[in-house]
């Protein structure tokens, strides 16, 4: 009896953990209830759960948008369970009208098949390639019947489907929708059938076609997956959804250069969501990060420039993003510097940097030039230098600074 209950005990811990680390960031979740049962039965018989995840081959390149579910699964693996990652191979013939208000134009096989190619070498980037599955819809919707797809299309109604904005928008304007259109729902909800999913994985863009899974399992007679929806990740205008179509994308096979260049070009105010949902930052951390930037003792710059840092590192080496950063320092940063600074022409290669501001003209004294380094209000190339015992390798260009308004730039023989 006490082992019994010692046992439950135990089992609702680890469902309870889960549970914490699925919930991260995630939108919503039909029904909660249903992912914790789940959770639980999975715990209890020792089966990971099938955790789906589709994805539409008409955009060969990966960007952090997707990652934002990318990363969703990762955790599921991490946990034990199963992710089977769909490529829209025959739903790609038809183009998912989802957000966009016209029909797609539709692939050729071999152009889908080069796609999925890349994807696949992409989403390896986040996901763990032993625990992944990876298969083609083609298998089992290219084998239906012409009677199965009208037993398909007969467990559901038109005006179920005009529900849909997208397809809503589009009758009343007067304009048209393919029947085959209709189907792409069906046949995304299909692939739950065709795999048993416990649950589907997509953005809040995705709601109408993962809960089309959930009612399309119940109508065949399997235990309805859970939809769980992530936000949706804004691109780099920071207003629309990142998205392939409106190129306002950071792709995860991007230069360092690139990735770190274009993160930093992102508004203010987008910092936070981008560190919460594509980056693994842990939560503690997110929190004084939101706190220095709401009292003001955290930059939104220094704040932006660990966030390009964390996305480069996260898809290249943590070399690489230092790197990008000092090019990066470099080529931009010097666009802030006054026009016309005093000049200095130093002899020595080596010069203490106390000494060297004094010289320079930035401090009185060498006293006081330690005391602004070690109040953090020293600058080399817009790097921040605090300890006052440093040796400066003079080079050509350099620019020292000191406050806010005080700059120096340092010449060599
Ligand atoms: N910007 C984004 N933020 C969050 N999730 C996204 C974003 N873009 C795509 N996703 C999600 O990634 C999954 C795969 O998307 P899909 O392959 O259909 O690409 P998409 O939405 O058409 O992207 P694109 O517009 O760039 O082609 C979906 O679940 C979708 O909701």
């Amino acid at each position: 009896m006490h082992d019994y209950f010692g046992g439950w005990f135990k089992l609702e811990q680890e469902v309870a953990r889960q549970l914490r680390i699925l919930r991260r960031g995630v939108a919503e979740i039909v029904p909660e209830e249903d992912l914790q049962a789940k959770l639980r039965k999975s715990l209890a018989t020792g089966k990971p759960l099938k955790v789906k995840l589709g994805l539409d081959p008409t955009a060969p390149d990966i960007h952090l948008g997707h990652t934002v579910v990318l990363q969703k699964l990762r955790q599921f693996q991490e946990l034990g369970h199963q992710v089977i990652i769909i490529i829209g191979d025959f739903t790609g013939r038809i183009g998912d009208p989802t957000g966009k208000s016209e029909t797609r134009r539709q692939l050729t096989e071999a152009e889908i098949l080069a796609n999925a190619e890349t994807y696949k070498e992409q989403i390896f980037k986040v996901l763990d390639p032993e625990q992944t599955r990876v298969t083609f819809n083609s298998h089992w919707l290219g084998k239906l019947t012409f009677a199965e797809v009208i037993e398909l299309a007969a467990r559901t109604t038109v005006a179920r489907m005009l529900e849909r904005d997208d397809f809503a928008r589009r009758f009343q304007e007067n304009r048209p929708i393919s029947i085959h259109e209709f189907f792409y729902p069906l046949m995304q909800g299909y692939d739950s059938v065709a795999l048993a999913a416990d649950v589907e994985l997509g953005g809040t863009d995705q709601k109408f076609n993962l809960l089309m899974g959930r009612h399309l399992q119940r109508e065949y007679g399997q235990e309805p997956q859970v939809a769980m929806m992530m936000p949706i990740l804004p691109g780099l205008d920071g207003v629309q959804k990142m998205s392939k179509s409106l190129g306002n994308y950071i792709g995860i096979k991007e230069s360092p250069r690139e990735m770190y260049g274009k993160t930093m070009s992102l508004p203010d105010e987008l910092m936070l969501t981008y560190y919460e949902l594509v980056t693994a930052v842990p939560l503690e951390e997110l929190a004084a990060i939101r706190q220095g930037l709401a009292s003001g003792s955290l930059h939104p710059r220094d704040a932006k420039m660990r966030l390009a840092r964390e996305i480069v590192a996260m898809y290249h080496t943590p070399e690489a993003a230092l790197e990008a950063e000092r090019e990066f320092r470099q080529v931009f940063q010097q666009h802030d510097l006054p026009d016309d600074m005093p000049e200095l022409t130093i002899k020595e290669d080596r010069v203490w940097l106390p000494r060297l501001m004094v010289q320079a003209g930035l401090a009185p004294s060498t006293s006081e030039a330690r005391r602004l380094i070690r109040q953090g209000a020293v600058k080399i190339d817009g790097e921040r230098v605090t300890d006052p015992d440093t040796e400066v390798e003079v080079r050509e260009g350099q620019v020292l600074q000191a406050g806010k308004r005080k700059f120096a730039r340092l010449h060599t023989f």
